[in-house]
């Protein structure tokens, strides 16, 4: 077992249950956990040595939830869409044609650079989806390929959206029987995580729930896009489904919020224990890129309720995999305090893919994800946004910027 201590940390902050931040600290690496975490002076010996030169270190990024696999391009829609045209779901069909005409060389390709652009900006915990195949055959290959990347470590977690529109030309009944019968079986064994885009323009509430359902017999976790284009029924069923997280959540009903705070009832927020209730996925960048209305963030934690920020990064809303300007836009924009961001987009999104136990913060045992900002303190994430902040990264005790 190789050790290495991380030393001359300016500030560290943990998000572990006491929401710890030490300043002139470090940190003990071994293989690919936290072995220790303490005051620098104190810190025991260890095989190697790393001075991050009084820079502050955070735990890297937990973006739960992403779509890394597309080609095409519609900057033409987004330019329309910032002369005043309103976001539509149809939009997906574009990237969908594109995808499928693309080759499984190019589609890694393009996926990994997408990976790369996301751990140079910090992120260390990556979930994607399919959802641009939108055919057995496509909806396959794509599972496929993105199984293939979390063999290589690439990527963490691989979530199913066969339903994410019903495709140009087909019946929705008709599509939704492939969803739940040949394309279900077929990407399976490669996905942890059904999801479906329950909104206007894309899947009402009974058709979400027969999709959920089959993905639960098929043994698949529960994740929603809910509430994005308006009020509806997303964030009901997602808790009806003791859904891990529903993403998007632009639009809620007093209803709505009460129903997210009814999950977690059995949570201790302040030692982060006890049975996790839905997560609600807060997306600034797609927000912001589709001129919708931020997310209700702080209302939604002053009601107790777990937070998550994540890029959603994907063609139409939100092409961009940067987490430091999500985090920064949240401290801006959505009145979240500086621990609140970074709490949401490390362990609020680890809670959203229910792998809080591994990642998510820096304690001992944890995997050892580490994100070096170029700066002596965090805040800096807000104080100076759109800054090349990340110096350097850890990915499960490995050096990967
Ligand atoms: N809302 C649904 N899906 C994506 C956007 C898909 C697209 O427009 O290509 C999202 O999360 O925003
Ligand atoms: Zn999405």
């Amino acid at each position: 077992m190789r050790s290495t201590l991380i030393t001359d940390i300016a500030e560290l902050t943990t998000v572990d249950p006491e929401g710890r931040v030490l300043q002139d600290a470090a940190v003990v690496v071994e293989d690919e956990r936290i072995a220790w975490i303490g005051a620098a002076a104190d810190a025991p010996d260890a095989d190697d040595r790393v001075s991050v030169g009084g820079r502050a270190v955070l735990p890297g990024w937990v973006d739960s939830h992403t779509h890394l696999v597309f080609d095409g391009d519609r900057s033409a829609e987004f330019e329309a869409r910032m002369a005043g045209e309103s976001y539509a779901a149809g939009g997906i069909g574009v990237t969908t044609s594109a995808t499928r005409a693309a080759s499984d060389d190019r589609l890694a390709e393009l996926v990994r650079g997408r990976v790369a652009d996301a751990v140079a900006g910090g992120t260390t915990y990556l979930e994607t989806k399919t959802g641009y195949g939108l055919t057995v055959a496509e909806e396959a290959r794509h599972a496929r390929l993105l199984a293939g990347l979390r063999e290589e470590g690439l990527v963490d977690e691989v979530t199913f959206l066969g339903a994410h529109l019903v495709p140009p030309g087909r019946d929705a009944e008709d599509y939704l029987d492939d969803v739940v019968g040949p394309m279900l079986e077929a990407v399976r064994e490669h996905a942890s995580w059904v999801d479906v885009f329950c909104d206007t323009g894309a899947f009402d509430a009974e058709q979400t729930r027969r999709v959920l359902a089959a993905g639960v017999a098929a043994g698949l976790g529960v994740r929603l896009h809910g509430n994005q284009i308006e009020q509806g029924p997303g964030v009901g069923v997602a808790v009806e489904f003791g859904a891990a997280s529903v993403d998007h959540v632009n639009h809620l009903s007093d209803a709505d919020v009460e129903a997210l705070a009814g999950t977690w009832t059995g949570w201790d927020r302040a030692s982060a224990t006890g049975t996790p209730g839905t997560v609600a996925g807060c997306l600034p960048a797609c927000d912001l890129s589709t001129r919708a209305p931020l997310a209700p963030a702080r209302r939604l934690l002053d009601a107790g309720i777990e937070v998550s920020l994540a890029s959603n990064c994907n063609p139409g809303t939100s092409y961009t995999t940067s987490m430091n300007f999500n985090v920064g836009t949240a401290v801006l924009q959505m009145h979240l305090t500086l621990a609140e961001a970074v709490r949401a987009a490390t362990l609020g999104g680890a809670l959203g893919l229910r792998a809080q136990d591994r990642v998510g913060s820096l304690e001992v045992g944890k995997r050892a994800d580490l994100h070096v900002l170029d700066a002596p303190a965090a805040i800096h994430l807000a104080y100076r946004p759109g800054m090349p902040l990340t110096h350097a990264v850890w990915r499960a005790g490995r050096r990967a910027v």
